[in-house]
């Protein structure tokens, strides 16, 4: 007798698949067909058939729990090994992985972590000591061990993770209502509005009082930053060419504009520009100038009266004492943002426009490393709405020139690291004190910016030069690292959508009012597969959790592979012979019942 024979009939004392099922279907074809490479193969087909020919509906469980106990007995011995452990259990053949060595005890350390055991692999040096570093993730997420295994190229670097979950959580961040009492509920077409000003203050522009926030689009679910003047009264309607201009430039380097628009759900009459949010942004001036420096533009902080000459050695003297409590930045540093400044606003002047009013707290700078750091230029168009005086076209070229004197004395700041160096009256000596730390090349290039000739931003590139290309080669580089993360999360969404798959089918009690509809059946194959899935145990009955093994398992079932496993229910009464690729149709099978039935109530969303 076949043993998948016994399978079968002992599978049907018990529950018994429908006629049509895929179950039934298999099991009926294997009654035919001689089961190739499978457990049973090695069995004595004789000593099968005497055990178990006697086995009829009517038998009772205990004859029954005689039979298959004489059925295992008849298999030879198999003890269940974690593979993460076959190696230190120097097993030299993969095949025999499942025979243990007895005489091998096996040492794996064990962690719980918020609930969650955790078993480790000894390490090489034997000290059985588990990384320590495990990720403290603030937002709730699954904590993931940093251990280093086979599946840690399965995930997204650690730092990449963090500074992505750390931007998911500020774009999900809501204000204490007690903090902000008269935040509005909608803004308009927006809502969720969350402050975002540094110590909740509103900021100046000209005589404007201002506000920044974070805020959702009702419409498109996109987060934005809102930024807010206050007490507004003007119309904007002659505006919108200018708007309209604005928001058609789309740079890396540009912080966009998507709308602008009065409102009164401030209580007053404010007027809103609407940017792309960029979570997790600060100004370079946060970034880069203490506190002790003055915030708001470039003034003197010794003197009360900015505008008052100060004598040579007493401005040099503050800026070396700048220089030296802010620190030197790299020369790499200041040509990364000198090339994305100056592409931004090649951009800005190519569309006709003038950015009017670059300084350091209009330029927001992302990312950690300076030398990786993005920046993108902040609030375009205010001051073209705020100052009120439409530019005719040979203003706009008289604000270029402006915008490239902002640029220079932007740099000369950065690289002097203080804000009084770009004081009319210390340009000259903070140049000199500059081209002490910097190459003649970017202390040229800030002079052609500061001099007094007509300028034009394309003139820049011959000064940038080759180091153009570093730039574009480590934007590239980085690109392919964000690429290859992607393609591993995007393989993990694959298997994610199987697990929704599984645990949608996996007991449901309440399908079609029929407890049995998840018992039965190719339900019943998939609830032992979950088993097989999750729910292994070593040999001393502890859970074996190994990620390779659930990760190379749902593969092969998304794949429909053709190997086979053995499936065992709870009580180890039925032993189901079964290849991947009836287990994904029976998987495809059973969640497209769930969702027709979902989608013909309306209640589910399928996929
Ligand atoms: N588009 C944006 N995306 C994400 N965060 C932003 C955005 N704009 C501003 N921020 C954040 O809000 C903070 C405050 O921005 P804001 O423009 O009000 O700066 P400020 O220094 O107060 O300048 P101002 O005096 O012009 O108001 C910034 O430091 C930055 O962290």
């Amino acid at each position: 007798m076949d043993p998948m024979a016994l399978v079968t009939q002992y599978n049907l004392l018990q529950n018994g698949p429908p006629e049509e099922s895929k179950l039934a279907t298999y099991m009926k074809r294997q009654q035919n067909v001689s089961p190739q490479s499978t457990l049973f193969q090695s069995l004595s087909n004789q000593s099968l058939s005497k055990n178990y020919s006697n086995l009829d509906i009517n038998q009772s469980n205990a004859s029954m729990k005689k039979a298959v106990d004489k059925f295992q007995a008849s298999i030879p011995v198999v003890d269940f090994v974690p593979r993460n452990l076959v190696n230190s259990l120097n097993i030299p053949d993969g095949s025999s992985m499942y025979a243990k060595d007895k005489s091998q005890p096996i040492q794996a350390y064990q962690k719980n972590v918020n609930g969650t055991t955790y078993f480790y692999p000894p390490d090489s040096n034997g000290t059985n000591q588990p990384n320590s570093n495990i990720f403290d993730d603030p937002s709730g997420y699954l904590s993931m061990s940093s251990v280093e295994s086979p599946t840690s190229s399965l995930y997204a670097q650690d730092d990449m993770r963090r500074d992505l979950l750390h931007r998911n959580a500020l774009s999900i961040a809501s204000p204490d209502s007690d903090q902000w009492p008269d935040l509005p509920e909608n803004v308009e077409d927006y809502h969720d509005v969350y402050p975002l000003d540094i110590h909740g203050h509103s900021s100046k522009i000209l005589t404007y009082s201002t506000s920044t926030y974070r805020a959702t689009n009702s419409k498109t679910g996109e987060k934005c930053c809102l930024k807010r003047i206050h007490s507004f009264h003007q119309t904007i309607t002659k505006y919108t060419p200018l708007i309209e201009a604005w928001k058609k430039i789309n740079h890396a380097n540009i912080v966009q504009l998507k709308d602008v628009f009065i409102t009164k759900a401030f209580n007053d009459s404010s007027l809103i520009f609407v940017f792309n949010y960029h979570p997790d942004s600060e100004s370079l001036q946060t970034r880069h100038f203490n506190s002790n420096e003055i915030l708001n533009g470039y003034n003197d902080p010794f003197s009360s009266d900015p505008n008052a000459p100060r004598p040579y050695s007493h401005t040099k003297n503050a800026i070396l004492r700048h220089q030296h409590s802010n620190g030197l930045l790299s020369e790499n540093t200041l040509w990364n943002y000198a090339i994305q400044l100056s592409g931004a606003l090649r951009a800005i002047h190519g569309s006709g426009l003038a950015l009017r009013g670059l300084c350091l707290n209009r330029v927001l700078v992302t990312g950690n490393l300076n030398t990786r750091a993005r920046l993108r230029i902040n609030c375009v168009a205010v001051m073209d709405i705020l100052l009120n005086d439409m530019a005719s076209s040979n203003i706009i070229g008289h604000f270029q020139q402006e915008d490239l004197t902002d640029f220079g004395k932007l740099l000369l700041a950065l690289a002097c690291r203080s804000l009084i160096a770009v004081h009319q009256d210390n340009l000259t000596t903070s140049i000199d004190l500059m081209a002490r730390s910097y190459s003649n090349d970017i202390r040229n290039l800030i002079r052609y910016l500061l001099s007094n000739q007509r300028r034009h931003i394309t003139e820049l590139m011959p000064m940038i030069g080759a180091r153009f290309y570093t730039q574009l080669d480590a934007a590239q580089n980085h690109s392919d690292s964000l690429e290859n993360e992607l393609s591993k999360e995007m393989e993990n969404g694959r298997l994610f959508r199987l697990l929704v798959k599984l645990g949608s089918i996996n007991e449901r009690p309440e399908f079609n009012l029929d407890p049995a509809w998840s018992e039965t059946g190719d339900r019943y194959m998939l609830k032992l597969f979950r088993d097989y899935l999750f729910h292994q145990v070593t040999e001393e009955g502890r859970p074996w959790l190994d990620m390779s093994h659930i990760v190379q398992t749902l593969n092969k079932l998304d794949s429909g592979s053709a190997d086979t496993i053995c499936l065992y229910s709870r009580d180890e009464k039925t032993i189901l012979v079964v290849s991947y690729q009836e287990l994904k149709q029976c998987l495809e099978q059973s969640f497209s019942e769930i969702a027709s039935v979902a989608a013909s109530d309306d209640l589910v969303k399928a996929e």
